[in-house]
């Protein structure tokens, strides 16, 4: 008999703190650390998706329509491709490296960083992609070797029941666990201390996780929503915009927080562009979006009403769609122009299917308008020529950006994702995934062969060792007192100064004697 996707049930609130505590216990018993111990976990994971498959598939369908293609794409194979490439990258990104940028004396102390995890990790997912933005930071969080408690979004309750029973089949449950619920869960969770917090969701939600970690000074990542900006010139392809935008805006119903949220377009392009949207709308959908398998539904009511009270409050002509059903949940991707960058489809985040135009003279206006709009969005999509495009690049600021597409940088999926200023803080994917919950501890030691040479550190203080301890030290400016670079052949010399050259020189000599010694 198929599997069955299990109740979705809020954990108790009286046993948050017991949960927490048990797995900040897991990870202080250390066992997380070894890399063998991970890699296992990892792969556990990995195999308890593919036996989970249908369940992923079939509770996506129910929390937001999602067609399997975009289920396969975006998040069970995308998390599957996530463990395996992790898994085999692990190896070489946990190793220790070598110091950079280390000057020859200090070499001697062999200063390294050290890659540590950063403890018990908090992971708290939103509802739109409910697999992979829980999965994807967990990974990340097995990976660096830390334990987490991951409370998926009980926005798509079907896919958060999925994940409990994944996590707990393959997991050790001492060290990786589910708390599920919504608000009054997510508050007692963070009553805990943890290393970390990280979270996927709404700006306004980030701000309270933020201000709750900051009372004990806990890390955070914050992966938010974004205004973005796309802009049409005059010198763009009308149709490729056309069906790249619209390819963006389809995919996930539009509840996508990368997608672009509004389009600024020459004047000039707004006919053509519309009318390519048209054109590419029935080739996607030829018997309508609502007849097709290929196009997701809102995720429940109440963002279901955000939306239509956003489209409501409009201002815009209505060009293309613009169609809804409350009971089926459906938003027709819909077409608006609108004539102030004020209107609702404009100065919020729509987060659903809608394709709000507004004309502009030039380029200088589109990115002015982009820029009061929301200064660091999450990503930004120019199409036009090259250099418009880099003049959109060097005149703005945004998580990310992707020129003449939708959110492709958003689809790599080893790419570095994160925002900027209050788009988020913090970035993950690809080895970006370790780094976020790994602690680059630096580490030197001190042979006790160089006691001798270190004398001079210790007090009484005096003016012989002070000036030899700068001799060996200063570093000569390589720029004049206008603020100009000058030659670094005469900066170099002066650097070192001739006398601690032949000082390091015979230190290390001496290093390389014993080692070598050491080993016969
Ligand atoms: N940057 C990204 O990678 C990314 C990805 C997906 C979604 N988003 C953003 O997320 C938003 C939509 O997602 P959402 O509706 O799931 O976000 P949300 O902020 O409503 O919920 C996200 C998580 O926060 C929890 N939460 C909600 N209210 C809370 C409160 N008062 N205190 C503590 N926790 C609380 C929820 O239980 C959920 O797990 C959009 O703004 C979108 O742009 C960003
Ligand atoms: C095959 C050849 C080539 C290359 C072809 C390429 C590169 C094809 C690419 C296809 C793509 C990108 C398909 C789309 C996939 C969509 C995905 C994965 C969507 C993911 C969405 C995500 C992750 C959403 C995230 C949302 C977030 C974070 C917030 O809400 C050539 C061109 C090289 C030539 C040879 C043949």
């Amino acid at each position: 008999m198929a599997a069955k996707i299990p109740p979705f049930e809020h954990t108790s609130l009286d046993d948050i703190p017991a949960v927490a505590a048990r797995i900040r216990q897991g990870f202080l018993s250390h066992k997380t650390r070894p890399l063998e111990f991970r890699l296992v976990q990892l792969r556990k994971l990995y195999w308890a998706l593919k036996d989970n498959a249908a369940l992923i598939i079939e509770a996506c369908k129910q929390d937001l329509g999602k067609p399997t293609f975009e289920t396969h794409l975006s998040e069970l194979s995308w998390c599957m491709n996530d463990i395996v490439f992790m898994q085999n990258n692990l190896p070489r990104w946990a190793k220790e490296e070598k110091a950079e940028d280390i000057n020859l004396t200090n070499k001697l102390m062999g200063p390294r960083i050290r890659k540590d995890p950063l403890g018990a990790v908090l992971v708290i997912g939103a509802f739109n992609f409910p697999i992979q933005l829980s999965l994807g930071p967990l990974i990340g969080a097995i990976a660096a070797g830390c334990t987490a408690v991951l409370k998926p979004s009980e926005g798509s309750p079907q896919c958060a029941a999925v994940l409990q029973k994944i996590v707990a089949e393959s997991l050790d449950p001492n060290y990786y666990t589910v708390v599920q619920g919504a608000v009054p869960e997510t508050s007692a969770l963070l009553e805990q201390k943890w290393d970390k917090i990280f979270y996927t969701g709404s700006t306004n939600v980030g701000t309270i996780i933020a201000k709750k970690a900051a009372e004990t000074l806990t890390p955070v990542a914050l992966e938010l929503g974004g205004r973005n900006p796309s802009f049409v010139t005059k010198n763009a392809d009308p149709k490729l915009a056309a069906r790249r935008l619209l390819w963006a805006k389809t995919f996930n119903a539009g509840q996508v927080c990368v997608g672009q949220n509004y389009t600024l377009i020459d004047k000039e392009m707004v006919q053509p562009f519309v009318k390519e949207l048209e054109v590419q709308l029935s080739e996607f959908y030829p018997h309508g979006a609502r007849n097709s398998p290929d196009y997701g539904r809102i995720v429940n009511q109440r963002q279901f009403q955000r939306l239509k009270k956003m489209l409501d409050e409009s201002h815009g002509k209505i060009l293309v769609g613009g169609t809804m059903d409350e009971v089926d949940l459906f938003i027709e991707p819909t077409v608006v122009q609108v004539d102030s960058m004020e209107d609702s489809l404009i100065k919020d985040e729509s987060f659903g299917p809608f394709l709000p135009i507004l004309a502009v003279n030039d380029l200088d206006e589109a990115i002015k308008i982009a820029n009061e709009v929301h200064a660091t969005p999450l990503g930004l999509y120019p199409f036009g020529n090259k250099a418009e495009m880099e003049k959109v690049l060097s005149q703005t600021r945004s998580g990310g950006a992707t020129l003449n597409d939708g959110f492709f940088h958003a689809s790599i999926p080893t790419l570095a994702l994160g925002g900027v200023g209050d788009s988020g803080q913090g970035a993950y994917r690809g080895k970006a995934s370790f780094d976020v919950f790994t602690h680059r501890r630096s580490v030197a030691s001190t042979p006790s062969w160089i006691e001798g040479m270190l004398s001079m550190r210790y007090p009484p203080f005096t003016a012989k060792k002070l000036q030899k301890l700068l001799k060996m030290s200063e570093m000569k400016p390589n720029f004049d007192r206008q603020g100009r670079a000058i030659g670094w052949g005469g900066w170099f010399l002066g650097l070192l100064g001739l006398k601690s050259l032949a000082v390091v020189i015979m230190a290390v000599s001496v290093r390389l004697y014993l080692q070598r010694r050491a080993k016969l």
